[in-house]
């Protein structure tokens, strides 16, 4: 935010009650801890790709429900020559009438006759007849021959699809050539954004004392990649009505947005204790709780849980761009896959690459690459830098105490990423030398410990 924004009073820090900032840990936890499954749902179908079905897709009549022509041709009774009738009346035996492909066989329809295969003529008294001829083979047709039977893919009652599926396009479409408008989905949060601050803009280059807003470019896709539904987003300047305003209209009117209550707000900036910053004293003033005020880390240490007494959750990131994609995956991750149904977030271990001296207190999040196997801390890491994030393998969560070169530091993988690879297992017994390898000179030593890679990142 910046100062010429300043509308309201400032209210100095002090005006806050003091309480102890979550460790890291507790705020993951904590977050997971708040909240509850969202219950299964029916959606429309075009908006269920990717979700989870929670009661069985089952064939509501058969399928196909009437028998069809599979060729553009005649529908025919018995042997020909046929006599000629209206489309869709009754064949008696030796009639016939023309369909197309997929057309609804006529009562008395025995078998259809691809237009190739027939020839129309004249009968003795001059009348049309049709008969075989073209590419015709001998027999042709033979009886059901080129008749699509009903319920030959499926009888009523058969189980398409089975609950637990992830529902994939072709899901999507038995679901409706099975005649469903909706399927009834595994709960998912709607994720709406508010993005703050009247120094950000939209588009273009930004010229002193305006920045390019970082997150309405990211924010929807990492939302949809921890388990989220982004449901839109709203941009707002600074000053406390707007804040209010914003976070008490439950359904705003946001083009392209589904017209429903968000589970999750995500707020961007606003989260320090300035008197711009106001979204601890809305949250207050519309009767919300705070779960999480502050974790114990940095970047993103402002990050802020809360819940309104409508059941939504308002998590505020900071406005610091890395700062805030790290509190994202602190606090916003374990809370959406919690509603989601999920688990909570994996964290595993990775080799450092590099001595990291103690800082008591508080968590290092430190966007690291991976050389050799082992994460060195990426360069360009600053909260308010994106270059570091956009290169990294993975984030490694550095414990106060820190880490020494070569031992093992939690660490998770990114939201878009691939998984870190597993750390080499120490009891794993070296591999052995072919003894068929002759002729070959003695390798080098190996290094004593771990080498420190990390000055190779540019
Ligand atoms: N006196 C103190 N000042 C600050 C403290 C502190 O403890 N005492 N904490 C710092 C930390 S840490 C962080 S993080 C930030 C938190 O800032 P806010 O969440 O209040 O966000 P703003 O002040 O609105 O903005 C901060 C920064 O981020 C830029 N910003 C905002 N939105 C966007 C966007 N959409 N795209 C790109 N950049 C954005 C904004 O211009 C500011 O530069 O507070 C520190 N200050
Ligand atoms: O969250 Mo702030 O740096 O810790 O940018």
């Amino acid at each position: 935010m910046t100062s010429d924004a300043q509308e309201e009073p400032s209210k100095p820090e002090a005006d806050h009650p003091r309480h102890l900032d979550h460790t890291w840990d507790e705020a993951r936890r904590a977050a997971f801890d708040a909240a509850q499954p969202i219950p299964a749902g029916p959606v429309a179908l075009e908006l269920a790709l990717g979700r989870k079905l929670d009661q069985d897709i089952v064939a509501l009549q058969d399928m196909p429900h009437y028998a069809s022509s599979a060729m553009d041709g005649w529908a025919v009774n018995g042997t020909g020559p046929w006599i000629l009738v209206e489309p869709g009346t009754p064949l008696a035996p030796h009639q016939a009438s023309p369909i197309a492909t997929g057309g609804l066989i006529p009562a008395g329809g025995k078998s259809v006759l691809r237009s190739e295969s027939a020839r129309l003529d004249r009968d003795e008294d001059g009348l049309p007849i049709l008969v075989t001829g073209g590419t015709a083979r001998p027999g042709e047709p033979r009886n059901g021959q080129h008749v699509r039977k009903a319920g030959e893919e499926a009888s009523e009652g058969d189980v398409l699809v089975k609950a637990g599926v992830v529902l994939n396009p072709a899901h999507l479409a038995l679901a409706a050539l099975a005649g469903y408008d909706e399927l009834v989905v595994q709960g998912k949060p709607l994720v709406r954004l508010l993005l703050t601050g009247s120094e950000v803009v939209g588009r273009g280059v930004p010229v002193p004392g305006k920045v390019r807003d970082t997150f309405g470019p990211q924010l929807p896709a990492v939302v949809g990649m921890l388990g989220g539904i982004p449901g839109g987003q709203q941009r707002i300047g600074d000053s406390y009505a707007e804040w209010l305003g914003a976070l008490e209209d439950v359904v705003p009117e946001v083009p392209g947005a589904p017209d429903l209550p968000a589970d999750v707000v995500i707020t961007t900036g606003g989260t320090g204790k300035s008197g711009t910053d106001h979204l601890r004293r809305a949250v207050a003033e519309l009767g919300g709780r705070l779960i999480i005020d502050g974790v114990a880390m940095r970047p993103g240490h402002p990050a802020v849980l809360a819940e309104l007494p409508d059941g939504r959750f308002v998590l505020g990131l900071p406005g610091n761009p890395l700062a805030a994609m790290i509190a994202l995956s602190t606090v916003g991750a374990p809370l959406l896959s919690a509603l989601g149904h999920g688990s909570m977030p994996t964290v595993q271990e990775v080799p450092c690459g590099t001595t990291l001296e103690p800082e008591p207190g508080r968590t290092r999040l430190m966007p690291f690459r991976l050389l050799y196997g082992m994460a060195s801390p990426a360069q360009h890491t600053g909260p308010g830098m994106m270059r570091g994030l956009a290169s990294a393998d993975g984030v490694m969560v550095v414990p106060p105490h820190g880490v020494k070169l070569g031992e093992l530091v939690p660490a998770f993988a990114l939201p878009w990423g691939p998984p870190i690879p597993a750390p080499p297992d120490p009891n794993a017994r070296p591999k052995t030398r072919s003894a068929g390898r002759t002729g070959r000179t003695a390798a080098k030593p190996a290094a004593a410990g771990p080498v420190d890679w990390s000055e190779l990142l540019g």
